[in-house]
């Protein structure tokens, strides 16, 4: 457990305004070594008693369900299932949970809705950083710069080849977004000076006040196959959106189409995305996200020179990583002291 011999000592305000000793203050437990800007919002808030798994690795689940009896409020990133386990184990002192992500699919939300728990997660401070990962990763995708690093590295660079490493390029191209969000509008304002034809989107429902700003239109999932050069994956992962980057689609797309995904990797079907890929129906795929994560170093989409795979890494800039845990803090806070969150997930 973190707390320094000053903090044990202080007699602090207590939530809701009394004097109490840090003893008896309530108790949050977090998860992860999230950044310092997170962690010294708590400890100077003077609020609570912080207990911290203090390691980059995760807290191991039976250390997790012991940890968190008693606790009012957790903060925990996303590789922690927040379910009816964990949430009997808490047991009723548990007013919020906190998630330093933008994702909450870790998170069982019936079961804290049942018990009046809040939540706190973090969307907008990382959308800059998703965006310009996004990017990042189509364009190394479609212009197989992987591939052409390693081969400048291991003497397959002969001579200028007319055709050697062609990849595709945005001008006039089509790029199709599935789930128009904040992440998705600001992947389309980083392409567009790339030249870009047209973007076009899908969703549950048209979302015209995002799609004006760039312009998008909405069509069916099948037009989206369809048309789009570059498909980049942006809905949340969902009941709804599971699997739902299937056969089905990758068979109506382009076989000169990039597909790209930093959403999560359970909205694709790895092995139909391999076979998509193995077979020429589709060019390429840029995966940010897999199922699972890590995914084994031997698994088959490892093995095509058409698929390059990061280790979710498209918020982990050092400017966002630290506004995602200074939020997450605020969010922990505001709700322990039963005011409005900055970010509250309202279920
Ligand atoms: O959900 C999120 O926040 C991302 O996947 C990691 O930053």
């Amino acid at each position: 457990m973190w707390c320094s011999r000053a903090a044990v000592r202080q007699v602090a305000l207590g939530l809701r305004g009394t004097r109490r000793t840090m003893a008896t203050l309530p108790r949050v437990y977090v998860t992860r070594k999230v950044p310092k800007q997170g962690l010294d919002i708590l400890r100077t808030s003077a609020q609570v008693q912080i207990d911290l798994w203090d390691s980059d690795d995760p807290v191991p689940r039976q250390e997790l369900l012991q940890k968190v009896k008693g606790c009012a409020g957790l903060l925990c990133v996303l590789t922690e299932k927040i379910d009816a386990e964990l949430l009997d184990a808490a047991g009723p002192n548990l007013k919020v949970v906190s998630t330093m992500s933008v994702g909450f699919d870790h998170l069982s939300l019936d079961e804290l809705k049942k018990r009046g728990i809040r939540i706190g997660y973090t969307p907008e401070v990382l959308t800059d950083a998703v965006a310009e990962l996004t990017v990042a990763l189509l364009l190394a995708t479609s212009r197989r710069l992987i591939e052409a690093t390693h081969e400048a590295k291991t003497g397959g660079w002969g001579t200028w080849r007319t055709l050697w490493l062609c990849g595709y390029e945005l001008a006039n191209s089509t790029v199709g977004i599935l789930g128009l969000g904040r992440i998705g509008v600001a992947i389309a304002e980083r392409l567009k000076p790339f030249k870009v034809k047209k973007f076009i989107y899908t969703d549950v429902a048209p979302r015209p006040e995002l799609a004006e700003a760039i312009q998008a239109e909405y069509v069916s999932m099948d037009e989206l196959a369809r048309q789009s050069d570059f498909l980049a994956v942006c809905c949340a992962l969902t009941p709804e959106t599971q699997g739902v980057c299937n056969k089905k689609l990758f068979a109506k797309m382009k076989n000169t189409s990039i597909f790209i995904n930093t959403s999560r990797g359970g909205v694709v079907n790895q092995e139909d995305l391999y076979t998509a890929l193995s077979s020429g129906q589709i060019a390429g795929a840029g995966l940010d996200v897999t199922t699972p994560e890590p995914l084994p170093t031997n698994h088959p989409l490892f093995t095509l020179k058409n698929c390059v795979i990061l280790p979710h890494i498209a918020s982990a800039s050092y400017t966002t990583r630290n506004a995602m845990s200074a939020l997450a803090a605020n969010n922990l806070l505001a709700g322990l002291r039963g005011e409005a969150m900055p970010k509250e997930l309202r279920l």
